[in-house]
């Protein structure tokens, strides 16, 4: 099969997955139209200007949560494949408006669905599920037996402990309202699957990040400062939680999987999307230290004794065979260090450059907080996605979109 004359419709389209998406799209020769809602701004995001899409990506205005739209933008396209990325994606806003997010991502998709399934078009829909899906990952037993207690028996149990990595067939325990709405979405298509017989197939993704990632996220929250470190214009780093573990891969990555989804996945089905390796949000910060030029010589939390030594360095973790930070190793020690310091205010990076302060901004803390991300994509290798890109690529990317 060859994307060549192929009818595509993108959610999203000038979002930052949608626009890589589009752009590989079109140059592998399909036709590819964008559903995209106007705000008040300028119709040509910086998105689609970034990857030229200002020419050949058609353009249909539209909104998920009004239905008309949707039909429109079906009739419009006639699309063979619907890629549903348009959404709410920030975690934290859906805990200070959840039911916007609710009405985008959960009623927004139900309208998706039902505009289709009344029109009776019978495109493959490709849905962007999330990570956060999964929510709260049992890593003990002593964990499970206190959540256990606290939700009074209900807590969905363990096939086994660790939870890591996580398999598509692990319970899903959303811990946002962010999360819950995708949550929503994933069984949507499913049922649609069943009771309809629309060809839904499932991308549950975990972050993926890469230039033009938008400057509220974590990654870019970190390279933006390495590089107004590096010119001078400011003289620290301000972070929220450094101690949560994410899945981080390239975006390229992750749209590559999208595109292996709609050709070979099965439709009704579930499939992860990441890179089997996590990294601390502190080892994101420091990595990207390095990347910049920085030599890290030790990391100094404000209790003082304990010191890190190489914290940045790679390492393979024998229990799972993928690929670990080595801060995981001394997560304990560390996981008690962060916990004082949080207390406190921060900790201290030691480089060849000087004492470089981190500091907690504890309004960045959230509600509640997925402590730990790390992704078994088997399923969706077996189809022929892989990960090209490692962490360095995604942080030079950034580091450079930054400093063009
Ligand atoms: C898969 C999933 O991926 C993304 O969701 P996310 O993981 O919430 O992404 P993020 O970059 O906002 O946070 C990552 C971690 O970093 C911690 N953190 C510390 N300090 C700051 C900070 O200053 N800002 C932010 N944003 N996070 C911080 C924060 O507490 C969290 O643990 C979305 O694409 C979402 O749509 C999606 O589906």
């Amino acid at each position: 099969m060859s994307w060549n004359d192929k009818n595509i419709l993108i959610t999203g389209a000038d979002g930052f997955v949608g626009s890589y998406l589009a752009e590989e799209l079109l140059k592998n020769g399909s036709d590819v139209y964008g559903l995209i809602q106007r705000g008040t701004g300028d119709l040509y995001s910086k998105n689609l200007t970034d990857h030229g899409l200002e020419k050949d990506l058609k353009i249909i205005e539209g909104d998920l949560t009004d239905i008309t739209s949707l039909a429109n933008a079906l009739d419009e396209s006639e699309p063979d494949y619907v890629f549903h990325l348009a959404a709410q994606s920030f975690v934290p806003a859906s805990f200070k408006n959840p039911l916007a997010t609710q009405m985008i991502n959960g009623i927004g998709t139900a309208n998706l669905l039902d505009a289709i399934r009344i029109k009776e078009y019978n495109p493959k829909i490709i849905f962007a599920g999330s990570s956060e899906e999964y929510g709260m990952i049992i890593t003990s037993k002593e964990q499970y037996d206190h959540l256990k207690a606290q939700y009074k028996n209900i807590f969905p149990k363990p096939e086994e402990i660790p939870e890591l990595p996580i398999k598509e067939t692990n319970p899903l325990r959303p811990m946002s309202p962010y999360a819950t709405s995708k949550v929503y979405g994933d069984f949507l298509m499913r049922n649609y699957f069943n009771s309809f017989g629309l060809n839904t197939i499932v991308s549950r993704a975990f972050n993926h990040e890469g230039a033009g990632r938008g400057l509220m996220f974590v990654t870019s929250v970190i390279t933006d400062q390495v590089a107004k470190l590096k010119s001078g214009q400011i003289n620290r780093i301000k972070i929220g939680n450094l101690n949560s573990f994410k899945d981080w891969s390239h975006v390229k990555d992750i749209i590559m999987g999208y595109m292996k989804l709609a050709l070979n996945g099965k439709s009704g089905d579930v499939y992860n999307q990441g890179s089997m390796r996590t990294n601390s949000v502190l080892s994101y910060i420091l990595l990207s230290l390095e990347q910049a030029g920085y030599n890290i010589n030790m990391i100094e939390t404000f209790k003082g004794e304990k010191k890190v030594s190489n914290p940045t360095e790679i390492d393979t973790n024998p229990i799972f065979g993928v690929k670990f930070d080595k801060t995981l190793v001394d997560r304990k020690m560390l996981e008690e260090d962060l916990e004082y310091s949080i207390k406190d205010k921060g900790i201290n990076v030691l480089t060849d450059h000087g004492k470089i302060a981190v500091e907690f901004n504890p309004e960045r803390f959230r509600p509640a907080e997925v402590p730990i991300m790390l992704a078994d994509t088997r399923k969706i290798q077996k189809i022929g996605a892989k990960t090209d890109y490692s962490i360095k690529d995604i942080i030079n990317d950034q580091l450079n979109y930054l400093n063009k």
